[in-house]
């Protein structure tokens, strides 16, 4: 992809904007100890990388740190705003913690302008940033990082530089302890594909734009290392220790034009580059599983690497990205023991379901029944503890791949207690490519858009329930159930607004729900007109959850919810987040990408709980379809077989 032509002047050099007076505790007579309590110290980068420290006092608001950016960056403080993963600051900065990392964003009208940049008036206000070469942001439990910071801290300060690795599309460099051993990688997030600093070619995006992958936002690939590793309960699948640092090095790259040379402030480190950036431990190994034949591959290394994939939706899993180790001689393949140690985890968690990359799908460990341990393990994942933990060791993660994270251990867990193997498992999350070219939704996919339909329809009918009153017509609703209804879907009974979800139905309405050109009810039997709301609901839930999943997504297809490419639909599919066949696409978003099927994203809590609760429902059905189908295969191909002899 070419340079984007109009990077701004910037600059990355380690900065720290002081406080001027903003506070006035600053100067005050309390004890240096209280002060310490109340001041921390945020990191803000730019969308095109440029990190600056600035250290926080009580008095502080987004308004008071937006007025220093102003002067530091020459950024109008009304035409940017300060993110926090999903939230845009408003004024309260209370609830952020110690060293975390903001984005600066312009606001879209604003785009199209040159980026922010040092404003060389202002580098008299920028002061040295006082933080140590490497700084962990966050993360509760990084002692042993620490140690490792340490080592590549004291190596850097023996003139011990790190090394750029050459590999991968992203920029990373191996920091060495002071003998020169490789202790640890880390990935800048300025410089991941397609980001403003990538030193590979692969620019032209600022930092919170779609990425390689479209549910990947470029500059939040680090996060999602750090997300893996702590997910990795007992380092049961053993991804390497990595935290998020903010680290300082010269040999940080930044693209021509990205940086600002003539506006650096005068500084004798003017060179160091400060990042936000993966630390990832270094972890000694002999090849990658491309390399290698995978039938050495212990079972038990397969099948945890591959319940941590399924967990955190991996969309990466390829070869390369899991190292192999020899342990205790031999080439592994004649009683040599091998390890796999799984690395590169930045296109886990996208926003919203994808197309996932399990290289062990097809790998015969991957068809071997989960061992009773391993059983165990899946039992003990709860996924609200999880997102609950990285809400707070991560609160920069998005929401929205919390949900996927929710969705797909719920998956795996059913699954496993219902006794698909890791292959079966994968399968059924991964799309098909029908004539090779085609993308087809998995059959996971496909039950969340049923789920998202069942959702729906439940608060339709309310919100026709609701509108029934006026057209005088009686509905014998017991008001018990009518509260559990409206608590699950999210609809206020006294709210004539329709939920979000009934876009689609007013659409439906006008059209034929169920396409047989009968213009009646649709297929799954809900008429809203009816006196019988309960049982009516519960046969809907009833009728979905026997239709097969090759039935559903027979019935989808036709109702044009996969159309794809110059494919006009006939209905609009806007509704369920599939996305539009014909909508336009930035000039920015032009990568090859996979389409998406079904947002998570845009339901409210309720429904999140309600959807989830259908999800859940409509899974034995699904998996006892796997089975059959499955076994109808196994059948044929036997009997495929006996005919040629
Ligand atoms: N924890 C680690 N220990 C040892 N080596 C590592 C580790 N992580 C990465 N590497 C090495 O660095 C190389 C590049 O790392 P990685 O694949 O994570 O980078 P990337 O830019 O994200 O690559 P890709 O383009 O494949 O996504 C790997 O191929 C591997 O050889």
């Amino acid at each position: 992809m070419a340079p984007n032509a109009d990077s701004p002047v910037q600059t990355q050099v380690a900065l720290a904007v002081p406080n001027h007076s903003i506070s006035s505790e600053h100067h005050g007579s309390r004890s240096s100890e209280a002060k310490q309590v109340a001041r921390r110290r945020v990191f803000v980068q730019t969308e095109t990388g440029c990190v600056l420290g600035i250290e926080l006092d009580r008095g502080d608001n987004v308004h008071t740190v937006k007025r220093r950016l102003q002067l530091a960056l020459n950024v109008p403080t009304e035409e940017s705003s300060l993110t926090y993963g999903d939230r845009v600051l408003k004024n309260d900065l209370s609830a952020i913690r110690n060293d975390s990392p903001l984005l600066l964003r312009r606001n879209l009208i604003q785009r199209s302008s040159s980026s922010p940049c040092l404003s060389p008036t202002a580098k008299d206000l920028l002061q040295r940033d006082r933080s140590g070469p490497i700084e962990i942001l966050g993360c509760s439990n990084s002692c042993s990082m620490k140690q490792l910071v340490k080592d590549a801290v004291k190596a850097i300060k023996n003139g011990v530089d790190p090394l750029p690795v050459h590999s991968g599309l992203g920029g990373a460099y191996y920091f060495r302890n002071s003998r020169g051993e490789r202790v640890a990688i880390v990935k800048p997030t300025d410089e991941e594909p397609f980001a403003p600093n990538n030193p590979k070619g692969f620019v032209g995006k600022t930092l919170g734009q779609p990425g390689l992958k479209r549910s990947v936002r470029v500059g939040e690939t680090g996060y999602r290392e750090v997300a893996a590793y702590l997910l990795d309960y007992d380092h049961f699948a053993n991804v390497p220790p990595t935290v998020l640092v903010k680290i300082t090095h010269s040999i940080f790259h930044v693209n021509e034009g990205v940086s600002c040379s003539k506006n650096k402030p005068h500084d004798e480190n003017s060179s160091a580059m400060s990042k936000i950036a993966s630390f990832q431990k270094f972890i000694p190994h002999d090849f990658d599983a491309s390399d290698h034949g995978t039938s050495c591959f212990p079972v038990a290394a397969v099948h945890r690497i591959g319940i941590l994939d399924i967990r955190i939706f991996n969309t990466d899993r390829h070869a390369g990205n899991l190292l192999v180790k020899k342990l205790g001689g031999g080439d592994g393949r004649f009683g040599g023991q091998m390890d796999l140690i799984p690395i590169d985890h930045g296109l886990c968690l996208p926003e919203n379901l994808e197309d996932p990359y399990f290289e062990w799908i097809h790998w015969p460990q991957a068809s071997i029944p989960f061992s009773d341990d391993e059983l165990k393990y899946i039992e003990y994942l709860d996924p609200s503890r999880d997102s609950d933990m990285l809400r707070s060791e991560l609160p920069m993660i998005r929401e929205a791949c919390l949900r996927v994270l929710v969705l797909c251990t719920i998956f795996l867990k059913e699954a496993a207690a219902f006794g698909l193997c890791l292959a079966e498992i994968g399968e059924m999350m991964s799309r098909e490519f029908k004539g090779g070219v085609e993308e087809e939704p998995s059959e996971l996919e496909i039950l969340c858009i049923e789920s998202k339909r069942l959702v729906t329809e439940h608060s339709v009918f309310l919100s026709e329930a609701e509108s029934g009153g006026e057209d005088d017509i009686q509905f014998d609703i017991d008001c018990g159930e009518e509260d559990e209804l409206t608590k699950q879907v999210g609809v206020q009974p006294s709210s004539h607004s329709r939920n979000p979800f009934s876009r689609l139905q007013i659409l439906e309405e006008e059209e034929d729900v169920d396409g047989d050109g009968d213009g009646d009810e649709d297929d799954t039997g809900l008429s809203p007109l009816r006196s019988d709301l309960p049982l009516n609901v519960s046969k809907l839930s009833m009728s979905l959850k026997d239709v097969s999943l090759a039935e559903k997504h027979n019935q989808l297809k036709q109702q044009g919810w996969f159309s794809k490419g110059g494919k006009t639909s006939t209905k609009p599919n806007y509704s369920y987040g599939v996305k539009h066949p014909n909508g336009n696409r930035s000039a920015n978003e032009q990568l090859p990408a996979s389409q998406s099927f079904v947002k998570l994203a845009d339901m409210s809590d309720d429904q999140w709980g309600a959807f989830l609760e259908k999800f859940q429902e409509l899974l034995p059905g699904a998996f006892r379809d796997r089975k059959s189908r499955v076994a109808g295969q196994r059948q044929r191909q036997r009997l495929g077989t006996s005919c040629q002899f």
